[in-house]
């Protein structure tokens, strides 16, 4: 049964228990407990303080708002076009809602104590755990825009003008906020609109705050140090101070003005301006005295909104000095810890942060910058545990909705045995790592028709050992990829340059050459490093900053290189890289059925037929290895194929530790083909 029980206000403990010791719920580990700050009047140690009179030089203007967002993440504007007259109105009906109405109207307008942020009168916002120390606070929280969540029949109703204050108020803050984030774009040299476009519909909530003396100032907290989670909080206080700002690790009091109105910027600030701007941390303390009054309006994204950096990173992949670096300054930990709600962040080349506004556990989400032509430009990344998460025109493939994406695996020693642990998708619009430990086989076989279909192009550098994992563990066959490592290898031959093989050019190659990217992908040899320390790397949960970003960079550059790729290519080119990758994506995936199970080669198109030069038929085939042979085979470091390979032009491949240990797989047109087969059962045949 449900019992509903009225909250525990601090207003009701402070008289009962005046003059005595506080409950040992609210008293505060050593480490958080306030100290006198040392040199608060220094002027360094001031909030900064801006005029916002229309008159001003906006290029001054513009400095000092960047100047103040950069070093505090928080400043006093004076001169906000807020009449004051209204500032003191809020703290006077708020003021009398605490002090005047006794506590059993009070409780008219408790909020429910079940819910961590729901509207009302309590003490106990966003509390995670019972055993958790509180805050000495009280408070009444009004939902105020979208217009739509205001109820304002829930609000106080004495003083009489309770309510029209609070509406004049809201409205008043919404279009200063609207006027604030408007010069932060600015001072970041973006459109006026650009934050405010970027956050959707604007959410508002005003809370009073209210904190009683406290008869042990010095072991508690009035609200323990945070940073808040929307984009900017425009405060007032009553002329009792209270409140500190966090600055250089300092705690710095923030002087009660009446005529001026404090922002403070929130989480989603940090995210969008990619870190530059910082969310400010602070905390109220409390006092012996007098009770203190604050009026907090929050404006945030909506839940549905995912707020990504507007900025492309400044390096692409920064030498790893450089990462380390910065690596100090990332705070998504912090949030991740603060709200609890699972969200992951990446910090792609070390200067993306990001993190979604509003979470539910499972859905992790992220954000990173996605090379595209024209011009740079960031994407979520959405990992993903549940089928429901992936965009349902993947789930299920339509002629009417062709897709193009890019697509790669992560797993221990990945191969028909090597467990797969992660599946990366590269959308124009979103990066979703498939997660197979978390999501499991079911997660897996969502994919299949997707991972099959030939409405789906699955761009891939090197298909080979990812397309036998999914075949052995998931009963998936990759089908319609355009392997961007095949692909580099028909180029080269079309442009008239000497004949590569086709395993020849390397991911981190491909990236390096200035033709497709021209960037050096430093990390994944990091990565490699980590790898062969400890093969599990992709096995652990949750996916760690490092494997979130390496799993993503994998991917990201995909559609860009296919998008340079595919206009060089000639048709006869086209087709040749469709039947390779069919090849490919089989040849590792051999049973005693050969393959029968695999669906039909792609046929050559009628016009590259009727053409003279019509192409050759590829195909591939399987050479069993007697026992004890495969070394003759190899030849020293691979000498003996190699030679075989540069002889008959066609591309043979074998499993390796991996697997299949037995066999050699020689593709190319049929031709070549043979030839590489008399040779290779010719060098089984010598005696040494
Ligand atoms: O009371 C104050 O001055 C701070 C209030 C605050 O930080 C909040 O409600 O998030
Ligand atoms: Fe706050």
């Amino acid at each position: 049964m449900e019992v509903s029980v009225a909250p525990i206000l601090v207003q009701s403990i402070a008289q009962k228990d005046a003059k005595s010791v506080v409950p040992q719920q609210y008293i505060q580990p050593p480490e958080h407990r306030p100290i006198k700050p040392a040199n608060e009047t220094a002027n360094d140690h001031k909030i900064p303080m801006i005029d916002l009179a229309g008159d001003r030089n906006s290029n001054l203007l513009r400095d000092e708002i960047a100047r103040a967002c950069t070093d505090w993440g928080a400043f006093h504007v004076i001169n906000h076009g807020v009449p004051i007259v209204l500032l003191d109105e809020i703290k006077k009906v708020g003021s009398f809602f605490f002090e005047n109405l006794p506590m059993a109207e009070r409780l008219r307008y408790a909020c429910d104590s079940n819910s961590p942020a729901s509207e009302g009168y309590g003490s106990r916002m966003l509390v995670a755990t019972d055993d958790a120390v509180l805050d000495w606070r009280d408070y009444f929280d009004h939902h105020t825009f979208p217009v739509s969540r205001r109820l304002p029949s829930r609000w106080p109703h004495s003083p009489s003008n309770y309510r029209e204050v609070v509406e004049e108020y809201s409205k008043q803050m919404k279009l200063l906020a609207q006027k604030i984030l408007g010069l932060i774009s600015t001072s970041l040299g973006l459109p006026s609109s650009f934050i405010e476009d970027a956050m959707g519909e604007l959410f508002q909530n005003i809370t009073i705050s209210y904190y009683p003396s406290c008869p042990q100032p010095e072991l508690t907290l009035g609200l323990q140090s945070h940073s808040d989670m929307g984009f900017i909080t425009l405060l007032i206080q009553d002329n009792v101070a209270g409140l500190q700002a966090s600055k250089d690790d300092e705690w710095v009091t923030v002087e009660p003005l009446s005529h001026a109105i404090l922002v403070i910027l929130g989480d989603q600030t940090e995210i969008i301006t990619n870190g530059m701007y910082k969310s400010c941390q602070h905390r109220a303390i409390t006092n012996a005295n007098k009770p203190r009054l604050s009026v907090a309006t929050f404006h945030d994204p909506a839940k549905t909104t995912t707020v990504t950096p507007a900025f492309k990173p400044h390096r692409l992949i920064p030498n790893s000095s450089a990462r380390r670096q910065l690596t100090p300054m990332f705070w998504s930990e912090e949030v991740i810890n603060k709200d609890r709600r699972g969200s992951l962040f990446v910090c792609l080349d070390g200067s993306i942060i990001a993190m979604a506004s509003s979470l539910s556990p499972s859905d992790h989400l992220t954000s990173v910058s996605l090379p595209s032509d024209p011009g740079d430009h960031v994407v979520p990344i959405h990992i993903v545990t549940n089928a429901s998460q992936l965009p349902p025109e993947f789930l299920k493939p339509s002629p009417d909705k062709k897709l193009v994406v890019g697509f790669d695996c992560e797993g221990v020693d990945l191969c028909r045995n090597g467990t797969l642990c992660v599946m990366q998708l590269a959308f124009p619009d979103a990066i979703y790592l498939v997660d197979a430990i978390e999501g499991g086989k079911t997660l897996v076989e969502a994919c299949k028709p997707a991972l099959e279909s030939s409405y789906i192009t699955k761009v891939i550098h090197d298909c080979k050992r990812d397309s036998e994992a999914l075949y052995f563990q998931f009963n998936i066959k990759l089908n319609n990829v355009f392997d961007t490592q095949i692909a580099y290898t028909l180029i080269e031959e079309q442009e008239g340059g000497t004949k590569v093989p086709d395993d020849y050019i390397s991911f981190v190659g491909l990236l390096a050459d200035p033709r497709y990217y021209g960037i050096s992908y430093v990390e994944k040899q990091e990565v490699r490093v980590l790898l062969r320390q400890d093969p599990n790397f992709w096995k652990y949960r949750p996916l760690s900053e490092l494997m979130v970003r390496a799993a993503t960079d994998d991917v990201r550059f995909l559609l860009c290189i296919y998008n340079k790729m595919v206009v060089k290519m000639n048709e006869k080119s086209l087709w040749y890289l469709a039947v390779r990758g069919a090849l490919y994506c089989r040849c590792f995936c051999i049973t005693d059925n050969d393959y029968a199970d695999w669906p039909p080669l792609p046929l050559i198109p009628e016009t590259l037929v009727t053409d003279n030069n019509a192409p050759e038929e590829e195909v591939l085939s399987v050479v069993d290895v007697p026992p004890g042979k495969m070394g003759v085979v190899i030849g020293r470091k691979g000498a003996s194929i190699l030679a075989v390979k540069e002889s008959c032009n066609a591309e043979i491949f074998i499993g390796g530790d991996k697997g299949p240990p037995d066999k050699v797989f020689v593709i190319g047109p049929v031709k070549q083909v043979r030839k590489a087969e008399a040779i290779l059962r010719g060098r089984m045949l010598e005696i040494f």
